[in-house]
């Protein structure tokens, strides 16, 4: 991959390479924009084939969040890390201080959160080391795991695409097909369960599954089996990419909304299910209710406070079914519009009244 040629083409900042061979930190800090703010993103551990693999996803996932946080109403830009490693067996206290040390380096350009792979006692061990990072343990006063708030945010979100697609946002009766049940997905299950909805699910962790055929009656399939199955509403919460030339011709659902980021291998095939009339809730619109309720933590948490703002999600869908409608473009593209209106005001605005980021009078 010619890394400057990648970034040039989405116009990153900045990319930041760690490496602390004590600990085995391997990372890769990947900031895409910051015209609205810090950059806030998740810290995802995963055992890559490859190191450019590693680098392409951290690049993808920021430019994910810079839409996301722009598309949320938030004044934040977006970044993601990603740790090189298997979360199960390469993790120690020393490898998420050392990581911490380096998010201190870049002295609030980059706040950190959790991602797949990461957990709060591994956030608490960053913080040994810096502020610049939330989803903490609520004793000091954070708000904890994002999971269950992404779910709720989740759930708000697949109501908004029945709308859509079935003019009626009740989910009794619906059956949706998950595929990964780990946090944001169980939580969600349990939602869609108490609503009445049938789940069909499936995970490669067996336990994850039967989690879930024993909480919610789910009916289980094996991972290539779920885009086949009958459904009304495809849930993809595992990891992205799920959408593409070989899962669409499966699909029977007239919906596709779930939590994992990068759902669509490439924008073609955004344009593919749109063709196909399929409702497809954005990605990083619908799970935008973690990263919400992490930056609540920025102004002093309030649960409440973010938890109503987590429910503006179902508005935010219905914004984008409406401009996709409207100027008969993919859903995708109605959400980046949407994203970059707000990108663009606020880079035109900046340019008019900060110089080098500080207000002109601070010059006196
Ligand atoms: N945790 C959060 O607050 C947020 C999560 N997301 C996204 O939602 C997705 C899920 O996140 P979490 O629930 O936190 O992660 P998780 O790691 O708890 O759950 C993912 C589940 O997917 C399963 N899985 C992985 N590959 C699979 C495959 N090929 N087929 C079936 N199952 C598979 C895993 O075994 C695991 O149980 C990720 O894409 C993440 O980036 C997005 C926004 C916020
Ligand atoms: C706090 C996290 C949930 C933010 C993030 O990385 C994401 O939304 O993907």
């Amino acid at each position: 991959m010619e890394i400057f040629t990648y970034m040039e083409s989405y116009d990153y900042e900045q990319l930041v390479f760690c490496q602390d061979k004590n600990s085995g930190l391997k990372a890769i800090i990947a900031i895409h924009d910051t015209t609205l703010g810090p950059a806030l993103g998740g810290t995802r551990m995963w055992t890559y084939d490859s190191e450019a693999d590693a680098i392409e996803d951290a690049l993808r996932l920021a430019k994910g969040m810079t839409y996301k946080n722009a598309a949320a109403g938030l004044n934040l830009g977006g970044g993601k890390t990603v740790i090189i490693g298997d979360p199960k067996k390469d993790k120690n206290p020393e490898l998420f201080r050392a990581f911490g040390r380096y998010i201190q380096s870049l002295n609030g350009r980059y706040i950190t959160a959790e991602d797949v792979g990461t957990t709060v006692q591994d956030m608490d061990l960053i913080h040994m080391e810096t502020d610049f990072v939330t989803g903490i343990s609520p004793e000091f006063g954070s708000s904890g795991n994002p999971s269950p708030v992404t779910a709720y945010g989740v759930y708000k979100g697949i109501k908004a695409a029945a709308m859509e697609a079935y003019g009626n946002d009740s989910l009794e009766g619906k059956t949706v097909a998950v595929q990964g049940v780990g946090n944001v997905a169980y939580t969600m299950c349990e939602y869609l369960h108490e609503e009445g909805a049938k789940l069909i699910v499936t995970d490669i962790n067996k336990e994850a599954v039967q989690r879930a055929v024993n909480a919610f009656g789910a009916e289980a399939v094996g991972p290539d089996e779920i885009y086949a199955v009958d459904c009304d509403i495809y849930a993809p919460c595992a990891l992205g990419a799920t959408i593409n030339d070989d899962t669409i011709p499966q699909l029977k659902a007239k919906v596709i909304a779930g939590s994992a980021n990068n759902q669509l291998k490439s924008t073609e095939h955004g344009d593919i299910i749109h063709e196909k009339g399929i409702v497809y809730a954005p990605d990083y619109v619908i799970n935008s209710g973690g990263v919400i309720n992490v930056a609540d933590e920025l102004n002093g948490y309030n649960q409440h406070r973010a938890m109503k703002k987590v429910e503006t999600i179902y508005d935010s869908l219905t914004r984008v079914f409406e401009i996709s409608r409207r100027d008969n473009v993919p859903t995708y593209v109605a959400a980046d519009r949407m994203a970059e209106e707000r990108i663009k005001s606020v880079s035109t605005s900046r340019s008019q009244f900060l110089l080098n980021g500080h207000h002109t009078l601070s010059r006196r």
